[in-house]
């Protein structure tokens, strides 16, 4: 099995809506073209039957997206039968939005209008004025968070724009809605410039009690996270960057226990300096990891290279202690760890067979990994990766809904390093000794426990390093 950008078109659900007349065609025709060209139908709903017309809804699942031109050109051949329409599930679902805001209270007659909003609010507005700390009490503000993007870095999108992000936003203030009781906004906004996005977010940041930050590109993402993280007082975090770290450290600390190797004595490449590489590599370095090498698209990252940026710079002088030098290959060459965040498809089997024996593989980048786990599952120790469908996802929706739940309930001032690594450690520790193995290194998003025991780990390493405003009951 050989070698890099398989081509592989994923998953996909279709739903046709044929029409047909029952004394010319059997429906069992239909079923039987569409399972010789590789679809699986999952539902059928009847729409109208009358004697002749009868017009069904066929919900078909395909491995491969190609096949569905075939199977409608196949379909329109029996004479009898017409395709209405062609409807793909996923975009239905998301067809107007996937959220919306609901009131907490319904406003049934002039009294309840008076007290929601004027004269009454005037009241609550005034309390506000002349305590601003009082805005957490009575507004919205003490659990909403903006999701943040420019649409520059969309999952693996690249650069896609602000309208192109909103469903990605959508989805990450669903998560934090479901998974957390966290109320989160989609801000896509119309401008990559540093200066204007720090402004506006500084601008909008009353109504909000923290600020998510998500699929900016590097390097920009550090200067904006850096300057709003100093110049506002409710916590700001960079989601691709400390989210995945997090999820990360929590995934290696317990691939290493499968694959038996400890911290202190692995070779960690990391694949992609970007938001989330370097991230992920700074909680790794202070985790323990003693040798971890940068390759990014000009190859391992050394000091000594000349770096434009004052933080490649400082990188190359925190990494690759043996000052390897060459392609992603060579980084390879006897590592124990490799943990892709850049592109699809770009890792080889015969890489993978040049690391280190038991070899932990974690190809994170979205939607297309850097290998797909089939390749490379003989030869791995561990394979994981950011999607839902392969065993060990490791995703940052595992850590951001707890981490800001906690970080909401304690009034946080800042999401700092303790708080992350007090997250890593709740997230590992959900899977027992009993429980781990090598398709189970990291829970699932649907463990209740995740959510709870990451915010009762962040409240306590807020309270203890000094950043909580507010100690919840359970703490006090
Ligand atoms: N599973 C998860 O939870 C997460 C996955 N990701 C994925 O990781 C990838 C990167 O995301 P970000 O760090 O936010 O983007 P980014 O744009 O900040 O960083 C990407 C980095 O990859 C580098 N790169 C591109 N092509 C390369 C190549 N051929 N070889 C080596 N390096 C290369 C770029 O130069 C850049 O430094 C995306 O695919 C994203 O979907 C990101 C965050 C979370
Ligand atoms: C998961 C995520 O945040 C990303 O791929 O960008
Ligand atoms: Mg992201």
């Amino acid at each position: 099995m050989e070698e890099t950008g398989t081509k592989r078109l994923e998953g996909k659900s279709v739903i046709l809506r044929l029409e047909f007349n029952s004394n010319e065609v059997k429906f069992g025709a239909v079923a039987a073209i569409i399972s010789e060209m590789g679809g699986d139908i999952v539902a059928i709903d009847t729409i109208h039957m009358s004697h002749e017309i009868s017009i069904r809804d066929v919900t078909v699942n395909v491995i491969d997206a190609s096949d569905i031109g075939r199977m409608t050109d196949a379909i329109r051949q029996i004479p009898g039968m017409t395709i209405v329409n062609i409807s793909d599930r996923t975009f239905l679902l998301h067809l107007g939005g996937k959220i919306e805001i609901v009131p907490k209270v319904t406003i049934q007659n002039r009294d309840d209008l008076s007290r929601v909003y004027t004269p009454d609010v005037a009241r609550v507005c005034n309390a506000i004025h002349e305590d601003e700390d009082k805005a957490f009490s009575l507004t919205i503000k003490r659990n909403t968070v903006a999701v943040i993007s420019d649409g520059s870095a969309v999952l693996g999108l690249g650069n896609i724009g602000s309208r192109a992000a909103m469903p990605v936003m959508e989805g990450k203030a669903m998560l934090f809605k479901q998974f957390a009781g966290v109320d989160a906004f989609p801000v896509c906004l119309d401008s990559q410039d540093t200066e204007e996005i720090i402004k506006t977010v500084k601008l909008i940041s009353p109504a909000f009690g923290g600020i998510n930050l998500e699929d900016i590109a590097s390097p920009r993402c550090f200067e904006i996270e850096r300057r709003l993280k100093e110049e506002l007082d409710i916590p700001v975090f960079h989601d691709d960057q400390h989210g995945t770290a997090v999820v990360a450290l929590a995934a290696l600390t317990n691939a290493l226990k499968v694959a038996g190797k400890p911290i202190g004595e692995v070779k960690v490449v990391v694949c992609g300096i970007g938001a989330a590489g370097m991230a992920i590599s700074n909680i790794l370095l202070a985790a323990g990891v003693k040798e971890l090498i940068g390759v990014d698209r000009d190859g391992i990252i050394a000091d000594g290279e000349a770096y434009d940026s004052s933080m490649m710079r400082s990188f190359a002088a925190r990494t690759n202690p043996r000052r390897v030098r060459g392609a992603l290959h060579d980084a390879l060459t006897g590592a124990d760890v490799f943990i892709g965040v850049s592109r699809g498809g770009l890792l080889r089997r015969s890489d993978v067979l040049a690391m280190a024996p038991n070899p932990i593989v974690f190809a994170l980048a979205n939607p297309t990994p850097e290998i797909h786990p089939e390749d490379i599952e003989d030869i791995a120790a561990v394979v994981a990766t950011g999607r839902s469908d392969y065993p060990n996802q490791i995703n940052n929706v595992l850590c951001f809904p707890g981490i800001f739940r906690g970080a909401l309930d304690c009034r946080a001032r800042e999401i700092n390093e303790d708080m992350k690594l007090a997250a890593a450690e709740a997230v590992a520790s959900v899977i027992t000794d009993e429980k781990r193995n090598k398709y189970y290194i990291i829970p699932s998003v649907f463990d209740k426990n995740v959510v709870e025991l990451t915010r009762e780990r962040v409240i306590q390493a807020a309270i203890r390093t000094g950043v909580a405003r507010r100690t919840p009951k359970e703490y006090r």
